[in-house]
Parts: C-alpha cells; sequence; structure tokens
C-alpha cells in the first residue's frame, strides 16, 4: 500500500491504549493505533530505547525504516502506562509475559480490557497467555489477537487479517474497532484456546518450512509440510479442547500460510539457518529477536508424549534441534512411517503412536 498520511480510523472513537513490549509487533501495533487516531502508551523497558522514540519516532533497533506517526507516547512507566489505558495489549514474548504482568497486576482495573498478542506457551504448566491473564488479573476482560500477521508488513500498511478471540462480545467489538482500518482487518473468534494454541504452534512448523527451504525441497513436499503440520497442529489443539474449525481460519491455516512460505518469519529464518548447517544457538544469536518456536517445541513434545497425540514433525524436529539426529535420516524415517488416513475428522487414524 502506498504510504498514507491520513489517519486509517473508521472515525469512531478514540482510545486510550497501552502496549506493553517495544519489539517489532509492539512497534507495528502502536503504529496502527497511532494512525488510528488512538492515544497510544507505548511501554518498553530500555529507557534510552524510549527517549530515541520520543525524539526521533523511530525504533532504531527493531524497525530501523518506520517512522511513527499520531500520539505514540514511549515510556518506560509501566504503573502509568496501564493507569491511563483504557485497553491494554501485551507483546512481550512468552518467557517475560507473567513476570512482567504479575509485577504490576495491581495497576489494572477491573473490567479493563487486557489482549495479549503474544504467541507462544509457558514453560512450567504449559499454561497460555490467556491463562496467564485470568491467574494474574482475574477481574480484567481478556482477549487473544493472533493470525497472519508479519509486523514487517504491517508497518508498511501492507494488507492484512487477523483475528480478535474473546469471550465478551465488547471486547470482541472494541478490538475491532481499535485496529480495523483499510490495511487491517480484525475478525472475530469465541474459541481463544484454538486460537492461541493456532498461533503458538505454528511457530514450530515455520522452522520445519525454513529446514524444507534450504534443503532446497519442491512444492509438493512444501505443501505436504504445511498441510501434514495444519493436522498435526490440530490434533493436539482439539486433544485440549479448541474447536476443529478454528484451524480452518486466519489464525490457523492462514498464519500457518503466512509464516511457512516466507523468509520475513523469524522462527522460519531460523530453521533455514539450521538446515544450511548452523546450529540452533549461532543461529538464534544471529536472528537477534524472538523465535518462540524454539521452546514451544520443546514444551509441545513432551506435552504431546505425555498424553499420548501422534505429531511426528514435532518430534522429527526436537531430534534435529535438541538430539543432533541427521536431518537426512528423520526426512527417510517421516516418510516411511506408516501410510495413514488424509482427514482424520473424515477418516479416523487407526495408528495411534
Ligand atoms: N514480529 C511479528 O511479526 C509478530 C510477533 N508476534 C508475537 O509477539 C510477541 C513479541 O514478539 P516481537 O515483538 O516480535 O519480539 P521482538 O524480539 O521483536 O521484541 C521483543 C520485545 O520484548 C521485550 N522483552 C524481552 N524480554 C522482556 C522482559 N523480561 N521484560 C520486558 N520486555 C521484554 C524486548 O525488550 P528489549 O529490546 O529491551 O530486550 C523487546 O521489546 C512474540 O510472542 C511473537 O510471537 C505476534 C505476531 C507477529
Ligand atoms: O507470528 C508471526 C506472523 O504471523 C511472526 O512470525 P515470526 O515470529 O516467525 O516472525
Amino acid at each position: 500500500m502506498p504510504d498514507n498520511p491520513t489517519p486509517g480510523n473508521h472515525g469512531a472513537n478514540s482510545y486510550d491504549v497501552a502496549v506493553l513490549g517495544g519489539g517489532s509487533f509492539g512497534t507495528a501495533m502502536a503504529k496502527v493505533l497511532g494512525e488510528n487516531g488512538h492515544v497510544v502508551h507505548f511501554w518498553m523497558r530500555d529507557e534510552a530505547q524510549a527517549e530515541e522514540i520520543r525524539r526521533t519516532r523511530i525504533n532504531r533497533r527493531y524497525m530501523p525504516a518506520v517512522t511513527l506517526q499520531g500520539d505514540i507516547q514511549p515510556t518506560t512507566d509501566l504503573a502509568e502506562a496501564v493507569r491511563k489505558a483504557e485497553i491494554v495489549l501485551v507483546a512481550i514474548p512468552s518467557k517475560a509475559f507473567r513476570s512482567v504482568i504479575r509485577e504490576h497486576s495491581s495497576e489494572f482495573r477491573d473490567g479493563q480490557i487486557v489482549v495479549s498478542l503474544t504467541k507462544g506457551i509457558e514453560e512450567h504448566g504449559f499454561k497460555l497467555m490467556s491463562e496467564i491473564l485470568l491467574e494474574e488479573l482475574p477481574r480484567c476482560r481478556s482477549g487473544v489477537l493472533s493470525g497472519p500477521n508479519l509486523a514487517g508488513e504491517i508497518v508498511n500498511r501492507e494488507l492484512t487479517a487477523t483475528v480478535i478471540a474473546a469471550k465478551d462480545p465488547d471486547v470482541r467489538r472494541t478490538v475491532q474497532e481499535l485496529l480495523g482500518c483499510e490495511y487491517f482487518r480484525v475478525y472475530a473468534n469465541v474459541d481463544i484456546y484454538g486460537v492461541e494454541l493456532a498461533g503458538a504452534l505454528k511457530n514450530i512448523y515455520a522452522i520445519v518450512a525454513g529446514l524444507a527451504s534450504a534443503l532446497n525441497m519442491g512444492e509438493n513436499a512444501k505443501a505436504m509440510l504445511i498441510t501434514r503440520g495444519l493436522a498435526e497442529m490440530s490434533r493436539f489443539a482439539v486433544s485440549l479442547g479448541a474447536n476443529p474449525m478454528t484451524f480452518m481460519g486466519l489464525a490457523g491455516v492462514g498464519d500457518l500460510i503466512a509464516t511457512c512460505t516466507s523468509s520475513k518469519s523469524r522462527n522460519f529464518r531460523v530453521g533455514y539457518a539450521i538446515g544450511k548447517g548452523q546450529k540452533l544457538e549461532e543461529a538464534v544469536q544471529e536472528l537477534g529477536q524472538v523465535a518462540e518456536g524454539i521452546y514451544t517445541l520443546k514444551l509441545v513434545r513432551e506435552k504431546s508424549e505425555a498424553i499420548g497425540i501422534y505429531m511426528p514433525l514435532v518430534r522429527g524436529l526436537y531430534e534435529i534441534l535438541y538430539e543432533s539426529a541427521s536431518i537426512n535420516a528423520v526426512i527417510n524415517s517421516l516418510m516411511m512411517a506408516v501410510q495413514n488416513s488424509d482427514v482424520e475428522f473424515i477418516l479416523p487414524r487407526t495408528i495411534t503412536q
């Protein structure tokens, strides 16, 4: 989309919104909100970064080519950002999500809307971010936002759609009104767990797709990986209570396509680097940003084995990343596994492991 100096708001209310997390996605959402005419209390932990954004309107570390427009107020005072906000969006990596929220939980008000933008799972207890919000902020109204939302495209005003999942219809409507504009479209869902799990799980398959790309696999192979990834992630999520139809939507197949076909995805890039022979630690260090999939992979492998869910791609990727298995040996064992059914919701699988 060409750059357009006029705000993208539908002309509705202006809100005070806190965006917690000054990385790529926090910046992308702050930009949409600023252009939509909202007041953005943009929290990050680094005062030098906040001061630089105040002065230059540029988040040099995470989005060096993007100038922020509108009333965006960078701050390192989380309590004040939350106190001023009607709605809080949280874009903090899963490893730090609970600690940041817990430390400031007393600042949140009863009924305040708090939405997680984070696509990950907490290490201890396999908790999703919506569960952390419920535990830490039981009197707030929560939701999750997930979908094919590469931050680098959103900041360029490229056409994008996302999903807001919340039980409370007012939360869904408010977030649609808040973020929706001519380049950003917000669809609603009530299956919070499904939307959130889809966003976290697809990162694993983005790593697999990056690996396949590094190995110059053909289009048939890429399609097989994406589709079997979808089968595997929906099998797992349904066993935990998600609705399988959510995986047909933007948060499921939509995000899988975006991240499994593009080197703009950091998870894809980690997979690509490993496929080219780099060690996992080197690949992560070189990336310099969060790739949630490498942590999610460990947790999902452990959980799937504990509850007996067949996830051959998860198992194979885990062996490559964490057990130094040969990529070719893993591919061979996946291809030579027992033949099975295509869509198990139509023809049940007969083999369970
Ligand atoms: N980027 C994208 O395209 C999308 C990302 N997401 C999700 O959004 C979440 C955030 O990702 P993203 O913004 O891309 O990540 P980045 O790696 O770009 O940025 C991470 C941000 O989190 C901050 N951070 C890290 N640890 C802490 C902590 N302990 N306390 C406070 N802040 C901390 C970093 O601060 P500092 O710089 O000071 O280290 C930085 O601002 C992830 O779960 C990701 O999956 C969702 C959709 C799209
Ligand atoms: O979730 C994303 C796009 O929808 C971003 O993916 P990465 O974290 O792999 O960059």
